[in-house]
């Protein structure tokens, strides 16, 4: 709701009360418009003031109520009437002011802000554009350039640019309430008309149509087949050249094709994804809300090979001082000089005027002994970690917490090498790990609460997306990944190029195929793994069936003739040498290809795109339905969060489990029926995938509560 009170002097206060971001419900709308009626036939008022309950303007549309019919006054209509005020209308913005809580402010004739206050229109990353007259009114305010930038990207500003845009009219470290009530005394009865946006024209360069063709082509160059980001830079063609009342046409035409979109669902889905793994739960009753975390401010990183390095960048950057342990003194020579370059780098990209965290550097493990947790970053291999471990266990201090940042080893066998395994979990993080949002918080059978919510907690102040997941091998994400590089592996040997299977992969979304991410990771990583697994290497049969299932070796012979990737200049492309980052199709590979089916007797086929999709990502999902079943992820969202923020699943396409509940549960059950094998076990189907179908394919948001039922009922 909104509620009304008038203040001495005149001013109309008209405050929003919606927590927690005072969204623009139904009922925000109704007691915005009757707020506003009000002051406008009180005739002692004379102006009026709009602010948000408990220090927060509005985070925009209640995005809860897209999935209901709509209810209550629609927005648009309300804004208009806002802006029609003929009383001076200022919007005191504290918190945020984003979405519909920015139009909202548009419409007002002043907007005074708190200097800690965020802005933004960010509708383009729920898949749609700001539809209350934002796409018309900011470009008309702060240029149609600055327009583009702001919504194409949804990127939230401080309140300081937002001055320096033109997007405030005042700024103030105090309270922005009593300053635009002030302020609004000041300006009453002056004349309003200059401050309508709606009636400005909007001031564009005067080569605007080679800009829009330029953001256009950009937005869909980066957007990989997102509508929202197209339909923005539309709507603003359509700020530049028509008259208001047309562009707002346009605008409600483009937003009503957005809003029924799948890609809007799918968006709005992701949005509260990662919300629903914050509020993480494990199998033992322990809870986000239950435990209670420590907080942090000594960490040690041992072993600064490319992740160490980012790890001990993302802890830097929290203001955490962090011993950086390297055994090897080359390594550590080169880790002490780039380092602190990579920490500057970052911190000027996300405007930090200097690194928070200290950083030192060491060849001793003994140095480790006054921090409050460890992450350890050394090579992956299980007899050098559990080393390391039992000797971290003897130097540090009782209750200091050791995380391991293994993609997929053992965390239960690293415990139990210490003397408190309650105090270890995995934190697996992703490549450049200060960048890259992922973080997969590992947690064992006998890792305490108090650990996971270190670790999430600790996510969260590096900025990342924590998901806690259980103990298996590769967790979540990776053991996903196996089943989908084993098909694309199979669909080479039955006729397929590289380029055709990363083409299919990229015309879904991905940002790269799997053979071109292949070649950028490096071959060797899973050829190292396969040794262990004894799958590969000297003495093992070269056969196409190993330890009971298909298995192409393809991989294998690429490592073994030296084509390990990028860095090597050659893999599954060839590059302009080693470390080159441009793909190019390799006639190497092709008749590699050729002599391989040759040797084993296939006749290569066509393979249609649906097949390259349907094989891959299938059998990708089928295993996300077992790690479901086998209680590895709480929930959909959780690998769906996993998926979009660790491994490239477009986000317009919610992530796999939302993309099976897109597709179909029967329809996906049927084609793994189909793909299936004896041999394959990853193409049969899972259980739960089959129980769910029977159960008449629940919705996606259904799931965790189904599985619940089905774990009490023991049928799964
Ligand atoms: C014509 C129709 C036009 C529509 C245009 C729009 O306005 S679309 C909506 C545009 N607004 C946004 O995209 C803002 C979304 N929210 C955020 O970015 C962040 O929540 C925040 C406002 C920056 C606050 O971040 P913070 O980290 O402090 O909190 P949480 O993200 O955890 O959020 C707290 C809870 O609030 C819920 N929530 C946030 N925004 C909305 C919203 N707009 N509608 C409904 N609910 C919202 C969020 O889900 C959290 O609740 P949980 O129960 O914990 O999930």
């Amino acid at each position: 709701m909104a509620t009304y009170s008038r203040l001495p002097g005149s001013v109309a206060l008209i405050t929003l009360h919606n927590p927690p971001v005072n969204a623009l419900s139904a009922a925000v709308r109704q007691g915005i418009v009757d707020a506003v009626q009000r002051a406008l036939k009180d005739p002692k008022v004379t102006s009026v003031v709009i602010c948000g309950q408990n220090g927060k303007f509005c985070g925009g549309a209640d995005i809860r109520e897209f999935a209901g019919p709509m209810l209550g006054p629609p927005l648009v209509p309300m804004i208009h009437a806002i802006e029609a005020v003929d009383k001076p209308v200022a919007a005191a913005i504290e918190g945020v002011a984003l979405g519909g809580g920015l139009e909202l402010a548009l419409a007002c004739h002043y907007r005074i802000a708190h200097s800690k206050a965020v802005l933004g229109l960010p509708e383009v990353t729920l898949g749609l554009l700001p539809g209350a007259g934002g796409s018309q009114r900011l470009p008309r305010l702060i240029g149609l350039t600055a327009a583009l930038d702001l919504i194409t990207t949804g990127r939230h500003v401080s309140a300081a640019e937002a001055l320096k845009l033109g997007v405030l009219d005042q700024v103030t470290d105090s309270n922005a309430v009593d300053l635009a009530v002030e302020f609004v005394r000041s300006v009453a009865g002056q004349p309003l008309d200059s401050r309508r946006l709606s009636t400005l024209p909007c001031p564009c360069p005067p080569d605007v149509d080679s800009l829009l063709d330029k953001v256009m082509s950009k937005v869909r160059q980066r957007s990989r087949g997102a509508l929202a980001p197209v339909a923005c830079v539309r709507a603003l063609r359509a700020a530049a050249s028509l008259p208001y009342a047309q562009g707002m046409e346009k605008e409600r035409e483009l937003m009503a094709t957005l809003f029924n979109s799948g890609q809007a669902r799918a968006l709005q889905y992701a949005f509260f994804s990662q919300r629903v793994v914050g509020k993480w739960s494990l199998p033992s009753g322990a809870r986000w809300d239950n435990s209670t975390a420590r907080i942090i401010s000594k960490a040690a990183v041992i072993g600064l090979g490319t992740m160490g390095r980012g790890i001990v960048v993302a802890l830097a950057l929290t203001g955490i001082s962090v011993v950086a342990v390297e055994t090897q003194e080359k390594q550590l020579a080169e880790a002490s000089r780039v380092v602190p370059a990579m920490l500057q780098r970052e911190a000027g990209r996300r405007r930090l005027a200097t690194p928070p965290g200290v950083i030192s550097f060491s060849s001793n493990l003994q140095d480790v002994s006054e921090v409050e947790l460890v992450i350890e970053a050394v090579f992956e291999d299980m007899s050098l970690k559990l080393q390391v471990f039992k000797h971290l266990s003897s130097v540090c201090r009782p209750g200091t917490l050791l995380c391991s940042n293994t993609s997929g080893l053992d965390i239960d066998q690293l415990a139990a090498v210490t003397q408190s395994p309650g105090l270890v979990v995995g934190m697996h993080f992703f490549a450049p790990a200060h960048v890259m949002k992922l973080l997969e918080v590992v947690y064992g059978p006998r890792s305490s609460p108090e650990a996971v919510a270190t670790a999430m907690q600790l996510g969260k102040r590096m900025g990342k997306v924590g998901v806690a997941v259980g103990n298996c091998p590769g967790f979540v994400g990776n053991r996903m990944l196996k089943p989908y590089l084993e098909q694309a592996n199979f669909l080479l040997e039955e006729g397929a190029t590289p380029r055709q299977v990363d083409e299919a992969l990229e015309e879904f979304g991905f940002p790269m195929g799997v053979f071109r991410m292949s070649d950028l990771s490096g071959l060797d990583v899973g050829w190292r793994i396969r040794k262990e697994a004894g799958l590969t290497g000297p003495g093992v049969e070269s056969t196409r069936t190993r330890q009971g299932r298909r298995y192409s070796p393809l991989p294998d012979q690429m490592c073994e003739a030296g084509r390990l990737g990028q860095k090597t200049g050659k893999g599954w492309y060839q590059y302009d040498g080693p470390g080159g980052r441009v793909a190019r199709s390799d006639p190497w590979v092709h008749i590699f290809l050729e002599t391989y089916r040759a040797e084993h007797g296939l006749v290569a086929r066509s393979i249609t795109l649906e097949e390259i999709l349907e094989r891959c990502l299938y059998a990708l999902i089928n295993e996300g339905f077992n790690i479901l079943q086998d209680a590895v992820a709480a929930g959909p969202e959780d690998i769906d969060a996993i998926y979009v923020f660790g491994y490239g699943w477009p986000r317009h396409r919610g992530g796999p489990m939302f993309h099976a509940d897109q597709v179909g549960l029967g329809r996906i059950l049927q084609r793994l029926n189909q793909h299936s094998h004896p041999d394959v076990p990853h193409l049969k189907p899972s259980t739960l995938l089959r129980r769910l179908v029977a159960a008449g394919s629940p919705p996606v948001q259904k799931w965790r509560e189904f599985i619940n039922k089905e774990r009490v009922h023991s049928q799964l």
